[in-house]
């Protein structure tokens, strides 16, 4: 019998069906199907402007193109709050390096972190610019404030698929932070038969939800993601839509009922260059373990208990942030960031590199 994660294909939800409410209910049991047995979906008529969108997307070719020391001027390594540009092959997904190269950034906030409180506050700050591409700033500060809007909706929508009596709760995880990546991977040059990675098989660990624009045209492939049989299957572009996924820490929050489905990026022979761009929704950085784990349980245990078929092996969690010895979401994030960017480990956290790297 297939397992309850079996899917051959993601669902498409039309977010406008929640405007009428003679077919709401529609996309709330679409939704809650998705959440549960697929953890990705797409959404259309989202409401996010389509001048927002086709300013980042016309962006990304120029932005891509400037030369290297535009690019070294904003160097991710710069950055104690791991905001910045980084190098094709510089980050490993499950012990492969990536190929692609990318520029981080987040909602524009101060510095503010003193040694008076907590070493992941220092997270938190402001991003870096490229000079030599002045109207790039206004195009992502609207694109990551519509997107925290398209958040904000998603969540209120999630609440009554998942029959919680009020969004509140789920508003309460929220950070002052989301973080936006503008991505581009190389066009290959491989023998047939061989498939490079792009970004390896992962789940989103660093944020709630991810809302991800596929931003090449629908010839261009990569995105993939696993299915409960270990099928990977396609996730093509569909034009005027987002791929939404669920984050490691809102897996948590369902305990389980809601999973952080694993995917990842795979570069075909003479596939084309390919640009995305992911939008991961905050986590509050104070978050604890007990907080994660507590608050919802009862409300989800009984959800489970009310569909047991439905939401089987709901109560495996598999979570760094669980299993990890560290008791906050801010310090679990940290760790991560400063494994995955070392030469920032060290520049900037280099009394605590030696304890999250080999621990
Ligand atoms: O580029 C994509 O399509 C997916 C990227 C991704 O999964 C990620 O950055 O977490
Ligand atoms: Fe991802």
């Amino acid at each position: 019998m297939p397992s309850r994660r079996d899917f051959n294909q993601i669902p498409v939800l039309d977010l406008q069906l929640a405007d009428d409410i003679s077919t709401k209910p529609q996309l709330l049991a679409q939704l809650r199907h998705a959440l549960i047995h697929v953890g990705f979906l797409y959404v259309v008529n989202h409401g996010v402007p389509q001048t927002a969108i086709s300013d980042i997307v016309n962006a990304l070719p120029d932005l891509f193109s400037l030369p290297p020391e535009a690019k070294e001027e904003v160097a991710l390594s710069n950055s104690p709050h791991f905001l910045g540009y980084s190098g094709d092959g510089t980050e490993t997904t499950a012990g492969k390096a990536d190929r692609r190269e990318q520029f981080e950034f987040a909602t524009e906030l101060d510095a503010k972190w003193s040694t008076a409180e907590p070493l992941y506050e220092r997270l938190r700050g402001p991003n870096q610019w490229p000079s030599a591409y002045p109207s790039l700033r206004p195009i992502v500060e609207t694109y990551i404030s519509e997107m925290t809007l398209l958040g904000q909706r998603f969540l209120r929508l999630i609440a009554e698929a998942l029959s919680l009596p009020s969004p509140e709760p789920l508003f309460a995880f929220l950070s002052d932070q989301h973080r936006l990546k503008l991505v581009r991977y190389p066009p290959s040059t491989l023998e047939p038969g061989s498939l490079v990675q792009g970004v390896g098989p992962h789940k989103d660990s660093s944020g709630w939800w991810t809302f991800l624009l596929q931003a090449s045209s629908p010839h261009v492939r990569g995105l993939q993601v696993l299915s409960g049989n270990g099928s990977w299957i396609d996730a093509p572009v569909v034009p005027g839509s987002f791929v939404v996924n669920i984050g490691q820490a809102f897996e948590v929050v369902t305990g389980g009922v809601c999973k952080a489905t694993t995917h990842r990026v795979v570069l075909a022979p003479d596939s084309p260059e390919r640009f995305s761009i992911p939008f991961f929704q905050g986590v509050k950085r104070s978050l604890t373990k007990q907080e994660a784990v507590g608050t919802l349980e009862d409300h989800f245990k009984r959800l489970h208990d009310k569909d047991p078929s439905g939401t089987q092996g709901a109560i495996s969690i598999d979570s760094p942030f669980l299993e990890g010895k560290y008791d906050t979401w801010g310090e679990s994030q940290l760790r991560t960031k400063i494994r995955s960017h070392r030469d920032v480990g060290k520049k900037f956290y280099g009394h605590v590199f030696d304890k999250y790297v080999n621990e």
